[in-house]
């Protein structure tokens, strides 16, 4: 290794399930290399400008979007954001000398590969889900290291790059203490906890079914942990019912102490959440969302399902069962237990070690 201190630029966002694993890299890069220089780079008016931030990571933002589906002004564009994106991309890859860079996947992260992998630094892809994003297909070809969560992803990328390591989970994720858990919402040790997590921007048919139940949950004695997105939470705010131990929140900052605290979690099946669930052992009911491409999230639920590791709600069926089978779990412990036991089976706990391993070894071959 070099003495001078080693640079590293991460790349992408746009929701937490790609800007969370991103800082899980950023995380042990530093822990294994403290004098590293760690740069974000993401999309300006997306999650990630606050999020990395608040993990303690500078961020530069690209003005770039999606293509929209429909003929719009903004589609227009498109071309102009691109070009302005790879030249602002290459000037900051020229500015800041990474000596490799990484995707996480998301818009922002196409500029900055292509501009990387023309000038031959070292490029590593991380891809979540069960099925590749459009950027990471795009880009496969060009990269040196593709690091994936799930068997069979020769599919989509070129077999001798690809490394199957799991997702890079946040460490503190499974370290959370039931006990300050308990005491950061401010709830009852006594009563059951059921957390419901609508992935990171919050889901309408969870807060829907969660709205309709609260009188359930109220009767039932339950404590609600309820995450509902920006759109859903001042109604949310004014159904919930704080002294009835039922709280509704906008994000959750301390996702450690909410899985700690929670004896059954409902949750979408993003691939970051489900890779949470494994490692924190969580009793979980699964709500896979609809609108995602290829309806990868009912395969990331039935990675878990098909081995006795979480039960499966289609969103169709979630205003008339959900909360059924909820109460249901929640008033059987041994239930709990056996899921538990099963889905902590199921966690990769290495996962970032390796996909940081797999980076240096990239870095390591260009420096020597
Ligand atoms: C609608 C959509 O496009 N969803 C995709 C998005 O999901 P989404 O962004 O919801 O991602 P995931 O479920 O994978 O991960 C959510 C992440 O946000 C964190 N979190 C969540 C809520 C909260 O209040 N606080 C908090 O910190 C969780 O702990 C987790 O780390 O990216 C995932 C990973 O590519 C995909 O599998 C999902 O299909």
């Amino acid at each position: 290794m070099p003495n001078s201190p080693l640079r590293f630029i991460i790349s992408g966002g746009g929701t937490g399930g790609h800007i969370f694993p991103a800082v899980a890299i950023a995380n042990e890069l530093r822990r294994r290399l403290p004098d590293a220089e760690i740069l974000f780079v993401g999309a300006n008016g997306r999650m990630e400008m606050t999020r990395v931030p608040d993990a303690g990571y500078k961020i530069v933002g690209l003005d770039i979007t999606g293509l929209q589906r429909r003929l719009t002004p903004q589609n227009l564009m498109f071309p102009v954001r691109v070009f302005r994106s790879v030249r602002k991309a290459g000037k900051l890859i020229e500015e800041f000398r990474p000596d490799a860079v990484v995707g996480v996947g998301g818009y922002a992260s196409a500029p900055v590969l292509l501009a990387a992998t023309s000038r031959a630094i070292p490029s590593l892809i991380q891809e979540q889900n069960s099925y590749a994003g459009l950027v990471n297909k795009l880009l496969a070809k060009r990269v040196n290291r593709i690091c994936v969560a799930y068997d069979g992803m020769e599919k989509f990328f070129p077999a001798d790059k690809l490394v199957l390591t799991g997702n890079p989970v946040r460490t503190e994720i499974s370290r959370g203490d039931r006990a300050e858990a308990l005491h950061f919402f401010g709830l009852d040790p006594n009563k059951k906890t059921l957390l419901v997590v609508g992935g990171s921007l919050g889901a309408r048919t969870l807060n829907q079914a969660t709205a309709a139940a609260l009188p359930r949950l109220r009767e039932a004695g339950i404590q609600l942990l309820w995450q509902t997105g920006k759109l859903y939470f001042p109604e949310a705010r004014q159904q919930a019912d704080q002294a009835a131990g039922l709280h509704a929140l906008e994000f959750i900052q301390r996702m450690d102490l909410a899985y700690a605290a929670a004896d059954v979690v409902i949750s979408r099946a993003g691939a970051l959440s489900v890779s949470e669930l494994c490692l924190t052992g969580k009793a979980s009911i699964l709500v896979p969302s609809p609108n995602v491409a290829e309806d990868h999230q009912t395969k990331n639920a039935l990675a878990l399902v098909s081995k006795g590791a979480a039960v499966l709600i289609t969103d169709e069926h979630a205003s008339e069962r959900l909360y059924d089978e909820a109460l249901r779990l929640l008033s059987d412990p041994e239930r709990q237990q056996q899921l538990s036991l099963r889905v902590r089976e199921l966690a990769r706990p290495d996962a970032t070690v390796t996909i940081v391993d797999e980076l240096l070894k990239l870095v390591k071959r260009v420096k020597s």
